[in-house]
Protein backbone atom coordinates (compact mmCIF):
# COMPACT_ATOMS: atom_id res chain seq x y z
CA UNK A 1 0.00 0.00 0.00
CA UNK A 2 1.35 3.72 -0.67
CA UNK A 3 0.83 6.56 1.63
CA UNK A 4 1.83 10.23 1.33
CA UNK A 5 3.76 11.83 3.97
CA UNK A 6 3.29 15.36 4.11
CA UNK A 7 4.91 18.01 5.92
CA UNK A 8 2.71 20.95 5.50
CA UNK A 9 2.02 25.06 5.70
CA UNK A 10 4.14 25.45 3.34
CA UNK A 11 2.78 28.18 0.58
CA UNK A 12 3.06 26.80 -2.91
CA UNK A 13 5.10 28.37 -5.72
CA UNK A 14 5.84 28.26 -9.28
CA UNK A 15 4.24 26.74 -11.98
CA UNK A 16 2.00 23.38 -12.91
CA UNK A 17 0.50 21.96 -16.19
CA UNK A 18 -2.69 20.66 -16.22
CA UNK A 19 -3.36 17.14 -18.12
CA UNK A 20 -5.84 15.97 -20.41
CA UNK A 21 -9.25 15.24 -18.94
CA UNK A 22 -9.97 12.36 -16.98
CA UNK A 23 -13.80 12.46 -17.35
CA UNK A 24 -13.25 13.10 -21.30
CA UNK A 25 -10.64 10.67 -21.84
CA UNK A 26 -12.54 7.44 -20.22
CA UNK A 27 -15.50 8.51 -22.71
CA UNK A 28 -13.56 9.07 -25.48
CA UNK A 29 -11.52 5.89 -25.71
CA UNK A 30 -14.57 3.44 -25.51
CA UNK A 31 -16.23 5.64 -28.05
CA UNK A 32 -12.62 4.48 -30.25
CA UNK A 33 -14.29 1.56 -30.21
CA UNK A 34 -16.77 3.01 -32.23
CA UNK A 35 -14.12 3.84 -35.13
CA UNK A 36 -13.49 1.78 -38.21
CA UNK A 37 -9.89 2.97 -38.56
CA UNK A 38 -7.06 4.35 -36.51
CA UNK A 39 -7.21 7.17 -34.31
CA UNK A 40 -4.71 9.10 -32.45
CA UNK A 41 -6.11 10.37 -29.52
CA UNK A 42 -3.31 13.13 -27.85
CA UNK A 43 -3.48 14.68 -24.26
CA UNK A 44 -4.31 11.60 -22.94
CA UNK A 45 -3.71 11.94 -19.34
CA UNK A 46 -1.26 9.26 -17.59
CA UNK A 47 -4.07 7.67 -15.20
CA UNK A 48 -4.82 4.09 -13.86
CA UNK A 49 -8.69 4.56 -14.77
CA UNK A 50 -7.22 5.43 -18.42
CA UNK A 51 -4.83 2.38 -18.43
CA UNK A 52 -7.84 0.34 -17.32
CA UNK A 53 -10.15 1.74 -20.42
CA UNK A 54 -7.07 0.86 -22.79
CA UNK A 55 -6.78 -2.54 -21.31
CA UNK A 56 -10.44 -3.29 -21.75
CA UNK A 57 -10.26 -2.13 -25.28
CA UNK A 58 -7.12 -4.00 -26.02
CA UNK A 59 -9.25 -7.11 -24.32
CA UNK A 60 -12.19 -6.72 -27.03
CA UNK A 61 -9.93 -7.11 -29.81
CA UNK A 62 -8.77 -3.51 -30.31
CA UNK A 63 -5.12 -2.50 -31.12
CA UNK A 64 -3.57 -0.23 -28.70
CA UNK A 65 -0.21 1.73 -29.67
CA UNK A 66 1.76 4.04 -27.77
CA UNK A 67 3.21 6.76 -29.74
CA UNK A 68 4.52 8.65 -26.86
CA UNK A 69 3.57 9.82 -23.18
CA UNK A 70 0.02 11.43 -24.12
CA UNK A 71 -0.78 9.73 -27.13
CA UNK A 72 -1.77 6.68 -28.32
CA UNK A 73 -2.95 5.20 -31.72
CA UNK A 74 -6.40 2.77 -31.14
CA UNK A 75 -7.25 0.54 -33.92
CA UNK A 76 -10.82 -1.02 -33.11
CA UNK A 77 -11.35 -2.14 -37.04
CA UNK A 78 -10.77 -5.97 -35.80
CA UNK A 79 -12.70 -5.99 -32.41
CA UNK A 80 -13.86 -9.64 -31.82
CA UNK A 81 -16.09 -9.44 -28.88
CA UNK A 82 -18.90 -7.47 -27.50
CA UNK A 83 -18.72 -8.83 -23.59
CA UNK A 84 -16.23 -7.01 -21.58
CA UNK A 85 -13.86 -8.36 -18.47
CA UNK A 86 -16.29 -8.01 -15.75
CA UNK A 87 -13.48 -7.67 -13.26
CA UNK A 88 -12.23 -5.15 -15.30
CA UNK A 89 -15.41 -3.06 -16.04
CA UNK A 90 -17.21 -3.50 -12.88
CA UNK A 91 -13.95 -0.95 -11.03
CA UNK A 92 -14.59 2.19 -13.10
CA UNK A 93 -17.64 4.06 -13.56
CA UNK A 94 -16.66 5.13 -17.09
CA UNK A 95 -16.99 1.32 -18.13
CA UNK A 96 -21.07 2.70 -18.46
CA UNK A 97 -19.65 4.11 -21.89
CA UNK A 98 -18.92 0.66 -23.10
CA UNK A 99 -22.60 0.32 -23.61
CA UNK A 100 -23.32 2.96 -25.78
CA UNK A 101 -20.48 2.52 -27.82
CA UNK A 102 -20.47 -1.74 -28.40
CA UNK A 103 -24.44 -0.66 -29.00
CA UNK A 104 -23.83 2.02 -31.74
CA UNK A 105 -21.49 -0.45 -33.83
CA UNK A 106 -22.89 -3.87 -33.29
CA UNK A 107 -25.58 -3.53 -32.05
CA UNK A 108 -25.12 -5.22 -29.00
CA UNK A 109 -23.12 -5.01 -25.52
CA UNK A 110 -22.20 -7.11 -22.09
CA UNK A 111 -20.73 -5.03 -19.62
CA UNK A 112 -20.33 -5.23 -15.97
CA UNK A 113 -22.32 -2.64 -14.01
CA UNK A 114 -19.96 0.31 -13.37
CA UNK A 115 -17.76 1.10 -10.65
CA UNK A 116 -16.35 4.61 -9.55
CA UNK A 117 -16.76 6.52 -6.32
CA UNK A 118 -19.02 5.86 -3.48
CA UNK A 119 -21.59 8.43 -3.35
CA UNK A 120 -24.31 6.91 -2.30
CA UNK A 121 -27.06 5.57 -4.96
CA UNK A 122 -25.40 5.98 -8.16
CA UNK A 123 -28.39 4.93 -10.94
CA UNK A 124 -28.12 4.10 -14.72
CA UNK A 125 -31.44 4.36 -15.08
CA UNK A 126 -31.58 7.42 -17.50
CA UNK A 127 -28.92 5.86 -19.46
CA UNK A 128 -31.23 2.43 -20.11
CA UNK A 129 -34.28 4.89 -20.86
CA UNK A 130 -32.19 6.09 -23.53
CA UNK A 131 -30.88 2.86 -25.20
CA UNK A 132 -34.61 1.79 -24.71
CA UNK A 133 -35.93 4.21 -26.72
CA UNK A 134 -33.53 4.11 -29.24
CA UNK A 135 -34.92 0.39 -30.16
CA UNK A 136 -32.69 -1.88 -27.38
CA UNK A 137 -33.12 -4.24 -24.69
CA UNK A 138 -31.55 -4.16 -22.04
CA UNK A 139 -31.86 -6.49 -18.83
CA UNK A 140 -29.24 -7.53 -16.08
CA UNK A 141 -27.85 -10.52 -15.77
CA UNK A 142 -25.20 -12.04 -13.55
CA UNK A 143 -23.99 -8.55 -12.80
CA UNK A 144 -23.62 -7.71 -16.72
CA UNK A 145 -25.72 -5.02 -18.18
CA UNK A 146 -26.62 -7.13 -21.26
CA UNK A 147 -28.05 -4.62 -24.26
CA UNK A 148 -29.20 -5.31 -27.85
CA UNK A 149 -30.80 -3.59 -30.93
CA UNK A 150 -33.90 -5.26 -31.39
CA UNK A 151 -34.26 -4.80 -34.91
CA UNK A 152 -30.04 -5.24 -35.26
CA UNK A 153 -29.50 -1.09 -35.68
CA UNK A 154 -30.69 1.32 -33.18
CA UNK A 155 -33.43 3.48 -34.80
CA UNK A 156 -32.85 7.08 -33.87
CA UNK A 157 -35.40 8.89 -30.92
CA UNK A 158 -36.66 11.68 -29.67
CA UNK A 159 -35.03 11.46 -25.63
CA UNK A 160 -35.81 13.67 -22.77
CA UNK A 161 -33.65 13.10 -19.48
CA UNK A 162 -35.72 13.39 -16.50
CA UNK A 163 -32.34 14.20 -14.54
CA UNK A 164 -29.32 16.00 -16.41
CA UNK A 165 -27.22 13.51 -16.23
CA UNK A 166 -23.30 13.07 -17.35
CA UNK A 167 -23.26 9.85 -18.22
CA UNK A 168 -26.84 9.58 -19.91
CA UNK A 169 -25.75 12.03 -22.01
CA UNK A 170 -22.29 10.78 -23.26
CA UNK A 171 -24.08 7.43 -23.72
CA UNK A 172 -26.70 8.26 -25.45
CA UNK A 173 -25.13 10.19 -27.57
CA UNK A 174 -22.23 7.26 -28.79
CA UNK A 175 -25.27 5.05 -28.98
CA UNK A 176 -27.50 7.47 -31.32
CA UNK A 177 -23.79 8.10 -33.53
CA UNK A 178 -24.24 4.91 -35.65
CA UNK A 179 -28.03 4.48 -35.33
CA UNK A 180 -30.33 4.47 -38.18
CA UNK A 181 -32.17 8.62 -38.33
CA UNK A 182 -32.18 11.65 -36.32
CA UNK A 183 -31.66 11.67 -32.28
CA UNK A 184 -33.07 14.45 -29.94
CA UNK A 185 -31.74 14.32 -26.43
CA UNK A 186 -33.41 17.22 -24.13
CA UNK A 187 -31.94 18.33 -20.64
CA UNK A 188 -29.13 17.07 -21.61
CA UNK A 189 -25.73 17.95 -19.62
CA UNK A 190 -23.58 20.24 -20.65
CA UNK A 191 -20.02 20.05 -18.99
CA UNK A 192 -16.99 20.42 -21.42
CA UNK A 193 -16.35 16.86 -21.65
CA UNK A 194 -19.45 16.41 -23.27
CA UNK A 195 -18.20 18.71 -25.93
CA UNK A 196 -15.42 17.15 -25.94
CA UNK A 197 -17.10 13.79 -26.75
CA UNK A 198 -19.20 15.21 -29.27
CA UNK A 199 -16.16 16.90 -31.34
CA UNK A 200 -14.03 13.94 -30.77
CA UNK A 201 -16.91 11.62 -32.98
CA UNK A 202 -17.90 14.38 -35.10
CA UNK A 203 -13.71 14.80 -36.26
CA UNK A 204 -13.88 10.81 -37.22
CA UNK A 205 -17.55 11.45 -39.11
CA UNK A 206 -20.15 11.86 -36.96
CA UNK A 207 -22.88 14.22 -37.30
CA UNK A 208 -23.63 15.54 -34.01
CA UNK A 209 -24.90 19.17 -33.43
CA UNK A 210 -25.67 21.62 -30.35
CA UNK A 211 -23.53 19.57 -27.68
CA UNK A 212 -23.16 22.29 -24.74
CA UNK A 213 -25.95 23.44 -24.78
CA UNK A 214 -29.53 20.98 -23.18
CA UNK A 215 -30.04 20.41 -26.67
CA UNK A 216 -28.49 17.87 -28.88
CA UNK A 217 -29.18 16.79 -31.92
CA UNK A 218 -27.85 13.60 -33.77
CA UNK A 219 -28.27 12.44 -37.43
CA UNK A 220 -27.29 9.22 -37.19
CA UNK A 221 -23.98 7.78 -39.70
CA UNK A 222 -23.28 4.78 -41.37
CA UNK A 223 -19.46 4.48 -40.20
CA UNK A 224 -16.69 6.01 -38.35
CA UNK A 225 -13.27 6.40 -39.85
CA UNK A 226 -9.98 7.59 -38.37
CA UNK A 227 -8.44 10.83 -37.47
CA UNK A 228 -6.74 12.41 -34.89
CA UNK A 229 -8.09 14.18 -31.84
CA UNK A 230 -6.30 16.35 -28.99
CA UNK A 231 -8.23 16.13 -25.35
CA UNK A 232 -9.57 19.33 -23.65
CA UNK A 233 -7.28 19.88 -20.57
CA UNK A 234 -8.66 19.36 -16.96
CA UNK A 235 -10.82 21.59 -15.43
CA UNK A 236 -11.31 19.87 -12.12
CA UNK A 237 -7.48 18.72 -11.93
CA UNK A 238 -6.78 22.71 -12.61
CA UNK A 239 -9.26 23.68 -10.30
CA UNK A 240 -7.96 21.16 -7.33
CA UNK A 241 -4.05 23.01 -8.04
CA UNK A 242 -6.13 26.36 -8.24
CA UNK A 243 -7.96 25.57 -4.51
CA UNK A 244 -4.00 24.18 -3.24
CA UNK A 245 -2.89 27.73 -3.88
CA UNK A 246 -5.67 28.87 -1.76
CA UNK A 247 -5.32 26.98 1.24
CA UNK A 248 -1.83 27.38 1.49
CA UNK A 249 -0.98 30.74 0.09
CA UNK A 250 1.38 31.25 -2.46
CA UNK A 251 1.79 31.99 -6.43
CA UNK A 252 1.31 29.01 -9.00
CA UNK A 253 0.72 29.59 -12.66
CA UNK A 254 -2.04 27.19 -14.08
CA UNK A 255 -1.29 26.57 -17.37
CA UNK A 256 -2.75 24.94 -20.48
CA UNK A 257 -6.15 25.03 -19.54
CA UNK A 258 -9.52 26.53 -21.17
CA UNK A 259 -10.15 29.74 -18.78
CA UNK A 260 -13.78 29.54 -19.64
CA UNK A 261 -14.18 26.18 -18.06
CA UNK A 262 -12.95 27.32 -14.91
CA UNK A 263 -15.00 30.50 -14.74
CA UNK A 264 -17.46 28.98 -11.98
CA UNK A 265 -14.21 27.86 -9.81
CA UNK A 266 -12.78 31.06 -10.29
CA UNK A 267 -15.76 32.60 -8.78
CA UNK A 268 -15.79 31.29 -6.01
CA UNK A 269 -12.36 31.89 -5.31
CA UNK A 270 -12.12 35.51 -5.59
CA UNK A 271 -15.50 35.57 -3.47
CA UNK A 272 -13.06 34.47 -0.86
CA UNK A 273 -9.98 36.80 -1.65
CA UNK A 274 -7.59 34.89 -3.84
CA UNK A 275 -6.20 36.60 -6.58
CA UNK A 276 -7.11 35.04 -10.27
CA UNK A 277 -5.24 36.70 -13.47
CA UNK A 278 -6.97 35.06 -16.88
CA UNK A 279 -4.31 34.64 -19.56
CA UNK A 280 -5.06 32.79 -23.28
CA UNK A 281 -4.45 29.09 -21.59
CA UNK A 282 -3.45 30.18 -18.43
CA UNK A 283 -4.65 31.70 -14.77
CA UNK A 284 -2.02 33.23 -12.59
CA UNK A 285 -3.41 32.48 -8.86
CA UNK A 286 -2.12 34.29 -6.29
CA UNK A 287 -3.07 34.69 -1.91
CA UNK A 288 -1.25 36.61 0.12
CA UNK A 289 -4.42 37.40 2.36
CA UNK A 290 -6.58 35.64 4.64
CA UNK A 291 -9.35 33.40 3.06
CA UNK A 292 -12.49 34.90 3.59
CA UNK A 293 -15.89 33.00 4.14
CA UNK A 294 -18.22 32.50 1.15
CA UNK A 295 -21.54 30.12 0.08
CA UNK A 296 -21.36 27.28 -2.32
CA UNK A 297 -24.03 25.30 -4.04
CA UNK A 298 -22.78 22.20 -6.56
CA UNK A 299 -24.72 22.51 -9.60
CA UNK A 300 -24.28 20.66 -13.25
CA UNK A 301 -22.52 22.75 -15.73
CA UNK A 302 -21.79 25.96 -15.79
CA UNK A 303 -22.57 25.24 -12.15
CA UNK A 304 -20.16 25.15 -9.54
CA UNK A 305 -19.10 21.59 -10.48
CA UNK A 306 -19.49 18.72 -7.58
CA UNK A 307 -16.24 17.14 -8.04
CA UNK A 308 -14.39 20.34 -6.86
CA UNK A 309 -17.03 19.99 -3.45
CA UNK A 310 -14.65 18.30 -1.00
CA UNK A 311 -11.47 20.26 -2.36
CA UNK A 312 -13.21 23.62 -1.69
CA UNK A 313 -14.65 22.43 1.57
CA UNK A 314 -11.03 22.10 2.16
CA UNK A 315 -10.12 25.72 1.76
CA UNK A 316 -13.37 27.11 3.38
CA UNK A 317 -12.38 25.19 6.55
CA UNK A 318 -9.58 27.95 6.85
CA UNK A 319 -11.74 31.15 5.75
CA UNK A 320 -12.51 33.28 8.72
CA UNK A 321 -16.47 33.08 9.63
CA UNK A 322 -19.25 30.40 8.42
CA UNK A 323 -19.53 29.21 4.83
CA UNK A 324 -22.17 27.19 3.72
CA UNK A 325 -21.74 24.54 1.00
CA UNK A 326 -24.28 22.04 -0.13
CA UNK A 327 -24.15 19.25 -2.35
CA UNK A 328 -26.87 19.30 -5.07
CA UNK A 329 -25.96 16.46 -7.26
CA UNK A 330 -25.01 13.23 -5.02
CA UNK A 331 -26.71 12.15 -1.90
CA UNK A 332 -23.45 10.88 0.02
CA UNK A 333 -20.46 13.54 -0.84
CA UNK A 334 -19.36 13.90 2.34
CA UNK A 335 -17.48 11.29 3.65
CA UNK A 336 -14.51 13.15 3.96
CA UNK A 337 -15.55 15.09 6.75
CA UNK A 338 -14.86 13.05 9.55
CA UNK A 339 -11.19 12.70 8.13
CA UNK A 340 -10.48 16.29 7.81
CA UNK A 341 -11.79 16.94 11.43
CA UNK A 342 -8.86 14.79 12.62
CA UNK A 343 -7.23 17.78 10.90
CA UNK A 344 -9.17 20.34 13.13
CA UNK A 345 -11.72 21.20 10.68
CA UNK A 346 -14.97 22.38 11.92
CA UNK A 347 -17.77 20.99 9.92
CA UNK A 348 -21.31 19.99 10.79
CA UNK A 349 -23.27 18.12 7.59
CA UNK A 350 -26.83 18.20 7.88
CA UNK A 351 -27.99 15.85 4.64
CA UNK A 352 -26.81 17.90 1.69
CA UNK A 353 -25.54 20.67 3.45
CA UNK A 354 -22.41 21.26 5.75
CA UNK A 355 -21.73 23.77 7.95
CA UNK A 356 -18.06 25.29 8.06
CA UNK A 357 -16.78 27.50 10.81
CA UNK A 358 -12.90 28.22 9.45
CA UNK A 359 -10.46 27.38 11.75
CA UNK A 360 -6.96 29.68 11.66
CA UNK A 361 -5.18 26.40 11.02
CA UNK A 362 -5.41 22.80 10.45
CA UNK A 363 -2.61 20.17 12.13
CA UNK A 364 -1.43 17.84 10.72
CA UNK A 365 -2.61 13.65 11.09
CA UNK A 366 -2.93 10.43 10.02
CA UNK A 367 -6.10 10.38 7.44
CA UNK A 368 -7.90 8.14 4.81
CA UNK A 369 -8.95 9.52 1.53
CA UNK A 370 -12.10 7.22 0.65
CA UNK A 371 -12.61 7.90 -3.23
CA UNK A 372 -10.73 10.65 -5.88
CA UNK A 373 -11.75 14.17 -4.74
CA UNK A 374 -11.81 13.39 -0.97
CA UNK A 375 -8.14 12.08 -1.89
CA UNK A 376 -7.52 15.46 -3.58
CA UNK A 377 -8.74 17.37 -0.69
CA UNK A 378 -7.06 15.54 2.13
CA UNK A 379 -3.82 16.39 0.74
CA UNK A 380 -4.91 19.70 0.28
CA UNK A 381 -5.35 19.96 3.72
CA UNK A 382 -2.38 18.06 4.69
CA UNK A 383 -0.46 20.81 2.60
CA UNK A 384 -1.87 23.38 4.61
CA UNK A 385 -1.59 22.09 8.08
CA UNK A 386 1.04 22.92 10.37
CA UNK A 387 3.01 19.77 11.12
CA UNK A 388 3.30 16.26 9.40
CA UNK A 389 0.36 13.88 7.90
CA UNK A 390 0.17 10.79 6.47
CA UNK A 391 -2.18 10.38 3.72
CA UNK A 392 -3.26 6.48 3.00
CA UNK A 393 -5.72 5.41 0.09
CA UNK A 394 -3.50 7.06 -2.36
CA UNK A 395 -4.58 4.55 -5.19
CA UNK A 396 -8.03 6.87 -5.04
CA UNK A 397 -5.79 9.68 -6.37
CA UNK A 398 -3.95 8.12 -8.69
CA UNK A 399 -7.13 7.19 -10.59
CA UNK A 400 -7.72 10.63 -11.93
CA UNK A 401 -4.55 13.07 -10.88
CA UNK A 402 -1.28 12.19 -13.23
CA UNK A 403 2.01 12.78 -11.74
CA UNK A 404 -0.06 14.36 -8.37
CA UNK A 405 3.19 14.13 -6.46
CA UNK A 406 5.74 15.06 -8.75
CA UNK A 407 3.69 18.24 -10.19
CA UNK A 408 3.02 19.50 -6.34
CA UNK A 409 6.90 18.76 -5.12
CA UNK A 410 7.39 20.42 -8.11
CA UNK A 411 5.67 23.88 -6.59
CA UNK A 412 7.46 23.50 -3.43
CA UNK A 413 5.02 20.75 -1.72
CA UNK A 414 7.16 18.29 0.74
CA UNK A 415 5.80 15.16 -0.17
CA UNK A 416 7.33 11.89 0.68
CA UNK A 417 5.50 8.76 -0.79
CA UNK A 418 6.21 5.83 0.78
CA UNK A 419 5.09 2.30 0.33
CA UNK A 420 3.68 0.19 4.03
CA UNK A 421 2.11 -3.17 4.24
CA UNK A 422 -1.39 -3.39 4.08
CA UNK A 423 -3.93 -4.18 6.97
CA UNK A 424 -4.36 -7.59 5.08
CA UNK A 425 -0.97 -8.23 5.12
CA UNK A 426 -0.59 -7.39 8.14
CA UNK A 427 -2.96 -9.56 9.92
CA UNK A 428 -1.59 -12.25 7.82
CA UNK A 429 1.25 -11.98 9.96
CA UNK A 430 0.36 -11.06 12.56
CA UNK A 431 -1.92 -14.66 12.94
C1 LIG B 1 -16.83 9.21 -15.27
C2 LIG B 1 -17.50 10.52 -15.05
O1 LIG B 1 -17.59 11.35 -15.93
N1 LIG B 1 -17.95 10.76 -13.82
C3 LIG B 1 -18.60 12.02 -13.54
C4 LIG B 1 -20.05 11.92 -13.96
O2 LIG B 1 -20.63 10.85 -13.23
P1 LIG B 1 -22.05 10.28 -13.65
O3 LIG B 1 -22.16 10.29 -15.14
O4 LIG B 1 -22.21 8.97 -12.95
O5 LIG B 1 -23.01 11.38 -13.04
P2 LIG B 1 -24.40 11.90 -13.58
O6 LIG B 1 -24.24 13.26 -14.17
O7 LIG B 1 -25.02 10.85 -14.41
O8 LIG B 1 -25.24 12.03 -12.24
C5 LIG B 1 -25.87 13.25 -11.86
C6 LIG B 1 -27.09 12.96 -11.03
O9 LIG B 1 -28.04 12.26 -11.82
C7 LIG B 1 -28.47 11.08 -11.16
N2 LIG B 1 -28.69 10.05 -12.18
C8 LIG B 1 -27.71 9.79 -13.10
C9 LIG B 1 -27.90 8.86 -14.07
C10 LIG B 1 -29.11 8.14 -14.12
O10 LIG B 1 -29.34 7.29 -14.97
N3 LIG B 1 -30.08 8.43 -13.19
C11 LIG B 1 -29.89 9.37 -12.21
O11 LIG B 1 -30.78 9.60 -11.39
C12 LIG B 1 -27.34 10.72 -10.20
O12 LIG B 1 -27.81 9.96 -9.12
C13 LIG B 1 -26.85 12.10 -9.79
O13 LIG B 1 -27.66 12.59 -8.75
O14 LIG B 1 -20.68 13.17 -13.66
C14 LIG B 1 -20.72 13.49 -12.26
C15 LIG B 1 -21.51 14.78 -12.11
O15 LIG B 1 -20.83 15.85 -12.69
C16 LIG B 1 -19.31 13.57 -11.70
O16 LIG B 1 -19.38 13.70 -10.30
C17 LIG B 1 -18.48 12.35 -12.05
O17 LIG B 1 -17.13 12.61 -11.79
C1 LIG C 1 -16.43 10.92 -9.23
C2 LIG C 1 -15.50 10.93 -10.12
O1 LIG C 1 -15.22 9.91 -10.96
P1 LIG C 1 -16.07 8.57 -11.25
O2 LIG C 1 -17.42 9.01 -11.70
O3 LIG C 1 -15.25 7.96 -12.31
O4 LIG C 1 -16.12 7.78 -9.98
C3 LIG C 1 -14.63 12.12 -10.29
O5 LIG C 1 -13.96 12.22 -11.34
O6 LIG C 1 -14.60 12.95 -9.37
Amino acid sequence: MTNYIIQGGKPLVGEVEISGAKNAAVAIIPAALMVNGVCRIENIPQISDVTLCLRILEQLGGRVRTINRTTVEVDCSAIHSTRTPYEMARKIRASYYLIGALLSRFGQAEVAMPGGCNFGVRPIDQHVKGFTALGAKVVVDGGFINASAKSGRLQGAHIYLDVVSVGATMNIMMAATLAEGTTIIENAAKEPHIVDLANFLNSMGANIYGAGTDTIKIRGVDNLGGGTYAIIPDQIEAGTYMAAVAATGGQVLIRNIIPKHMDCITAKLVEMGVEVVEDEDTLLVRRTEPLQRTNVKTLPYPGFPTDMQPQIATVLSLAKGTSLVTESVWNNRYRYVDELKRMGALIQVDDKTAVIEGVSALTGAPVQACDLRAGAALAIAALAAQGQSTLSGVNYIERGYEDFVEKLRKIGADIQVVEVPDEEELNTNIG
